[in-house]
């Protein structure tokens, strides 16, 4: 794998219970490169991310990758209830070894980065807003210093202007330490701030239906031209035509 490629998916296909929930997909992202995943509910957005992070060991096909370090965010915070946010952040550190005190001055930085206030850091899960729990779990995500994250629909839960806040903190962090990403999102708009490129997933678990590049660099897109570009997917794009099509009984 050339050093320019952080990951690489090869002829990937997964089932459950001998149900197909995925097929062929094959998907290389670049160093650096953040990589939005969209597609109907229950086409297996999740699962692929599942198989790429190695939570999931796939049927078929191949995962390799190129990156040192990786984070995942997911849609809950999934924080410790009885540690308190600095010590959440803190947790991988724990893991690792590290001592107390570096691994203190390493989640009070995270948390800056994430604009988590210093005096909230004492506070348990329970006394934070479902934003400040969320900028906990990124915060911890940075605090290994990864050069990859996965993120899975990490703000679908949020209201419209704390999401916006949070993809601007993650199109910050991505911008200042240059990992990599794959975005599961529902959110075309939330795609077109945060991506390099778009990658559907197809509806049938057939493989990836197709992707576009999006213009530019993610954070130096204004609101204009990611409205339009979205826009032109949705009214002129066959490949945008089915993800939000869902079949719940598909998904039972
Ligand atoms: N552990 C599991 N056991 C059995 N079936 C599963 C499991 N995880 C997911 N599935 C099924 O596999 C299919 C794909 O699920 P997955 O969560 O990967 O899709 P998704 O695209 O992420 O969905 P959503 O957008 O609704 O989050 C669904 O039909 C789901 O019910």
């Amino acid at each position: 794998m050339s050093a320019e490629t952080s990951l690489r998916l090869a002829h990937i296909g997964h089932a459950y219970f001998g149900r197909t929930v995925l097929d062929h997909i094959d998907l290389a992202i670049g160093a650096s490169e953040v990589v939005a995943l969209v597609g109907p509910s229950g086409c297996g957005k999740s699962t692929l991310v599942h198989i790429a992070a190695g939570i999931v060991e796939p049927l078929r096909g191949t995962v390799a990758h190129g990156y040192r370090r990786h984070a995942m965010v997911f849609q809950e915070p999934r924080l410790l209830p009885w540690a308190s946010a600095r010590d959440n952040i803190a947790y991988p550190l724990r893991i690792a070894g590290r001592g107390r005190r570096q691994r203190h001055a390493l989640a009070e930085a995270a948390a800056a980065r994430v604009s988590f206030d210093a005096v909230d850091l004492d506070k348990y899960p329970v006394e934070l807003s479902g934003g400040m729990r969320q900028r906990v779990a990124i915060a911890r995500a940075l605090v290994v210093d990864p050069d990859f994250i996965f993120f899975d629909e990490p703000f679908t839960a949020l209201d419209v202007a704390l999401k916006r806040r949070m993809q601007d903190l993650v199109i910050e962090a991505s911008r200042a330490s240059r990992f990599s990403a794959l975005f599961v999102t529902h959110d075309l708009i939330e795609a077109a701030r945060i991506a390099h490129r778009i990658i559907v997933l197809d509806a049938n678990g057939d493989g990836i239906a197709g992707e576009r590049p999006l213009p530019g660099e993610p954070g130096e897109r204004d609101d204009r031209v990611v409205f339009e570009t979205v826009q032109r997917f949705l009214r002129d794009d066959p490949l945008f035509r089915h993800i939000h099509d869902v079949d719940e009984r598909k998904l039972a």
